[in-house]
């Protein structure tokens, strides 16, 4: 749409774009198909002014041979004499009667043009008429009330900086002349610049200081202007008069912007034509009248041409210098508002209607006009120098500000006083030891044992696990739970001393593997940190303290005897009974007590450590416009490509049990539940992640690390430094980004060794616990040398006794899954797994621990919106748990069609209740499965239904290792492909 309506105001004006204001009449072109969005084809808009007879034509009693019927219609009134068959109605943009006021004239004609030049889209305001018609009476108010507007506009854009300069020329008898340099009196030539179009040589341009100033170039222009008496008017105008406003906008707060908006507003007050007859002109006046007429001729042409089209063959624009020095406001990059101006009197009938038809021949021209963007020289060089400035100074310092050296020493300190502390509190418990020992060593009681077992048990349990659970009141089957706890670790402890010792060794070389692993992190950590800092030496100093931590961490390692024992193949010593070798263990796990919180301890001051590096790095100081999610993003994908793995720390990640007891954990409230329910992908596709993460990760740290090397190196040749400072700040800015993310990368791995070691902690405990009553039992004259006589003894009513703690077991865990919404297919392979044997007491106590520390865990977080942490670990709630349950039950129905045949699918709808026809029925059907605890049935035809589903059969497609107390890789995992989800849905 092109615009029509002028008059629309300057606050509804479309800043970037020609405005296009509805019209009532539609004679506008469509915009240019694929024309930018910021040009578009407009036509000139045309306005008429028919002016009162003046005092001349009332003396001569001249009649008014023009109406203005409606505001676009101008009609000859109809004279008896006139036998012509002219064109006697014509209709414009807008037509102003006698009575209308300039006011009117700019408001509803020309304004909607001429602030077009605000906004960076050239203006052209013409006056066109015969001479004595109105032209400058109606340009000079037009003028007027313009510059008001330009002032009024700028007052209320203060954001923006505007400058406008005044120039002013006349062409009189096709001589260029300088309304604002009248003195030196001589034409000016007319250049063709190839961006600008044709310009005016010299052309005096003034830099107006306010609407004052401005209004006083005008008048000074105007004054200047050749006027000379004619017969039709007294100050007749004898010359085309243009005056051009030069506006240019500048954003006063992005000094980074060197664009600004300019345009050219340009006042065209034309000569009159003239008759000669009429004006009665001679000698001087009829050469003017003859350039006038001239020139006029030309526009007319020009307009003429035009209005048939821009392709219409050659355009005279150079036949006259006002039609070269408006090319751009006929046809090009302007928009044109035209008001054509008349005598209403008849004796100048014909003068009016050739104006007519002018006018009718220009309001069909079309015009493209674009907002101008241009860059000030004077801007960019600025802009330039300061650029140049800033990266000189980065290039000659690479750290300027020093506070990355300042921060590092903070780090330093804090790492001084970190290790501070945690002597003290070694120091402090091995006090505590020593008086516990004494203590107890005066009670004539060993450290170690307890004159009641299976309290001690308890506390160190409870204590560990749940330290405000003391206060808290015994939930239903709280009580009988630990009951049942009680009994099926002293039935334990008769059964698995071999396979404790077994675990204990496991333990302990994880724990190794852990120290390993976090050394090399912090190796990798040291190299990136070491790149970007280009070898400053404290930065490395510092490393080098974190990588002695992760040493000394190493150093706290299985104890000798451990190294015997794992050197010997594992094996207990023949010549030691069962019992002495418990014993030692005891000794050695208690003795040990303080490594595990020692490793979390230093764990999590290398974490701090790490954090504050990463704090410093100049990209995070400076960043404050990541938002949390994109940063969680950017750290998940990074994680993934960089952290440096081995294989078995994969393997080991992947079967971890998490802790629900460990101090880290509980007071982080660290816990992956969202995995604990999450639905698994389809079948291969984690097997094929876990595979091809790692070494993807592997491959890719020592890249960045040398990339990083790379850059450095290059940047510390004179050569490098000579070539381009703006390169080198990429290549800094690039090498800043790739150590800050390895960095990243490298906390999020510290982080989830941490994570590691409290489970360790807790596998620790357990076992302790277990131990305790091998001992206890031992005490109590179970000894371990005539363990199997009491076994075979007990054994009938033994196995009665299992069958009957089994069974309540079992319902305490359904029920527990059911409240606490675990995955239907973990409770599925669980069920279907552990049918009552005797090997299975171990597993039935670890899922019943964990599930009543689930309980009591979404008791107290309740329905909250589960918060990240900033090492992504997630805090489960009932609600992330219903949620990640719902997501599996669709995953699940949408197996239905592929494992379950049309035959199946329909008997199992009708005895599920699930209507045939019914929408999403497979969905309503899973929604059925497993939602009744206590129906013994239902469970079981959940738990049938759910292994059919997932491709599961109990027979031996997998292994109760998973379940298991331990960090063995399952070993086939071709028996069921989604066993690693599985694994992770144990995760406590
Ligand atoms: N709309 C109007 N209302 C009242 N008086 C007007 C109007 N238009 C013009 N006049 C008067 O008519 C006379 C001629 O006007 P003006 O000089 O503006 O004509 P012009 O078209 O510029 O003539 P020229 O081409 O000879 O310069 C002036 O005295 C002016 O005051």
């Amino acid at each position: 749409m092109a615009m029509r309506t002028p008059g629309t105001p300057v606050s509804k004006m479309d800043r970037t774009q020609a405005v296009t204001p509805v019209s009532k009449i539609d004679r506008t072109q469509a915009v240019t198909p694929g024309g930018s969005s910021r040009s578009r084809e407009e036509k000139i808009v045309v306005t008429v002014r028919l002016r009162p007879l003046n005092k001349k034509e009332l003396v001569a009693k001249d009649q008014v041979a023009w109406e203005c019927v409606d505001d676009h219609t101008i009609v000859a009134k109809p004279q008896a004499q006139d036998r012509s068959h002219h064109q006697s109605s014509f209709t414009f943009d807008k037509v102003f009667g006698p009575e209308s006021f300039t006011e009117n004239v700019y408001e509803d004609g020309v304004k909607n043009v001429a602030l077009s030049a605000l906004m960076g889209i050239n203006a052209t305001i013409f006056a066109y008429g015969q001479t004595s018609s109105g032209k400058t009476y109606t340009m000079r108010g037009v003028t007027e009330k313009a510059v008001n507007d330009i002032y009024n506009h700028i007052i209320k854009t203060p954001e923006r900086d505007f400058t406008i300069k005044i120039s002013g020329l006349e062409i009189y008898n096709e001589n260029v002349r300088d309304l604002l340099n009248s003195e030196s009196g001589r034409a000016l030539k007319l250049l063709d610049d190839p961006e600008k179009g044709t310009v005016v040589e010299k052309l005096v341009e003034e830099t107006a200081n306010n609407d004052q100033h401005l209004r006083h170039l005008i008048s000074i222009c105007e004054a200047q202007r050749q006027v000379g008496e004619t017969a039709l008017n007294d100050t007749s105008s004898r010359s085309h008069q243009i005056i051009r406003l030069t506006i240019q906008s500048t954003h006063r707060e992005n000094s980074d912007c060197v664009r600004s908006y300019m345009a050219s507003l340009n006042f065209v007050d034309l000569a009159g034509s003239e008759r000669a007859s009429q004006s009665q002109a001679d000698g001087t006046r009829l050469r003017e009248g003859c350039h006038i007429n001239l020139s006029l001729m030309t526009l007319t042409t020009v307009i003429r041409k035009l209005s048939v089209g821009k392709r219409s063959g050659h355009i005279p624009y150079r036949d006259s210098k006002l039609t070269r020095i408006l090319q751009h406001s006929l046809g090009g990059n302007a928009r044109t508002a035209i008001i054509c101006t008349l005598s209403p009197a008849l004796t100048h009938v014909e003068q009016s209607r050739n104006t007519l038809y002018f006018a009718n021949r220009a309001k069909e021209v079309t015009n493209n006009a674009h907002v101008n963007m241009v860059v000030s020289d004077k801007q960019l060089v600025k802009h330039l120098q300061k650029e140049v400035a800033r990266l000189e100074a980065e290039r000659r310092t690479p750290d300027p500000s020093r506070e990355k050296d300042f921060k590092i020493q903070q780090m330093e300190m804090e790492m001084e006083e970190l290790r501070r502390q945690r002597d003290d509190a070694q120091t402090q418990l091995e006090e505590l030891r020593q008086k516990l020992q004494g203590e107890e060593q005066q009670k004539g009681l060993n450290p170690f044992e307890s004159p009641d077992p299976p309290v001690r048990k308890c506390l160190s349990y409870s204590v560990a696990v749940t330290p405000s659970s003391e206060n808290k009141s015994l939930n239903r089957n709280e009580r009988a739970r630990k009951t049942t706890l009680r009994q099926s670790m002293i039935r334990q402890s008769s059964t698995a001393p071999f396979t404790l010792m077994h675990e204990i060794r496991k333990l302990e070389h994880l724990q190794e593997q852990l120290g390993e692993e976090a050394t090399k992190a912090l190796e990798v950590l040291q190299k990136e940190v070491a790149c970007h800092r280009l070898g400053n030496q404290d930065a490395a100093q510092t490393i080098a303290k974190l990588q002695a931590e992760i040493r000394e961490m190493r150093t706290v390692k299985p104890s000798a005897m451990l190294k015997d024992v794992l050197d010997n193949g594992d094996v207990i010593a023949p010549n030691k009974s069962v019992s002495a070798n418990l014993k030692e263990e005891i000794t050695r796990l208690h003795s040990q007590g303080s490594t595990i919180a020692n490793l979390e301890e230093q764990l999590e001051s290398v974490q701090k450590s790490i954090d504050k590096l990463v704090m410093s790095l100049p990209s995070n100081i400076n960043a404050g416009d990541e938002t949390p999610k994109a940063k969680n993003h950017h750290h998940q994908s990074k994680k993934k490509k960089l952290l440096p793995l081995t294989p078995s720390s994969i393997s080991n990640r992947q079967n971890f049990l998490k802790s629900p007891c460990s101090p880290l954990s509980a007071s982080r409230q660290v816990l992956d539940c969202d995995a604990e329910n999450k639905a698994p992908q389809e079948n291969n596709s984690s097997a094929t992640r876990g595979a091809t993460t790692p070494q993807g990760s592997e491959k890719e740290t020592p890249q960045k690390g040398e990339e990083s090397g790379d850059v450095s190196s290059r940047e510390s040749t004179p050569g490098y430094r000579r070539s381009s400072s703006v390169n080198m700040k990429k290549m800094q800015q690039m090498f800043q980004n790739a150590a800050e993310e390895n960095v990243r990368s490298i906390r999020a791995y510290v982080t989830e060794l941490k994570e590691r070691v409290a489970k360790l902690q807790y596998q620790k405990q357990l076992l302790v616990c277990q131990v305790l009553e091998l001992e206890a039992n031992e005490g109590a004259g179970y000894s371990v040398e005539n363990e199997e006589n009491t076994i075979v003894e007990d054994e009938e009513q033994s196995q009665v006794a299992w069958h009957i703690t089994f069974i309540e077991e079992r319902q305490q865990i359904i029920e527990l899954w059911h409240v606490c919404h675990v995955s239907i297919i973990h409770r599925t392979q669980f069920y279907l797994l552990f049918k009552g044997d005797q090997a299975d007491q171990i597993y039935m106590e670890v899922e019943l621990r964990r599930l009543t520390w689930l309980e009591q865990h979404l008791a107290e977080v309740g329905n909250a919106t589960p918060a990240r942490t900033c090492d992504e670990s997630a805090v489960v709630s009932l609600s992330s748990s219903i949620r990640a349950l719902r997501r599996e039950r669709e995953f699940l129905a949408r197996r239905i069609n592929s494992r379950l045949t049309p035959e199946e699918r329909e008997e199992l709808y009708m005895k599920w209740d699930v209507p045939l026809e019914g929408k999403q029925r497979k969905l309503q059907f899973v929604n059925k499965l497993w939602t009744d605890p206590y129906d013994s049935r239902h469970v079981q035809e959940s738990a049938e239904i759910v292994a059919k589903l997932v491709g599961f059969c109990e027979s031996g497609n997998i292994s109760k290792e998973m379940f298991e107390l331990n960090f063995a890789v399952p070993s086939d995992k071709r028996q069921w492909n989604i066993v690693d989800n599985i694994s992770n849905l144990l995760h406590l």
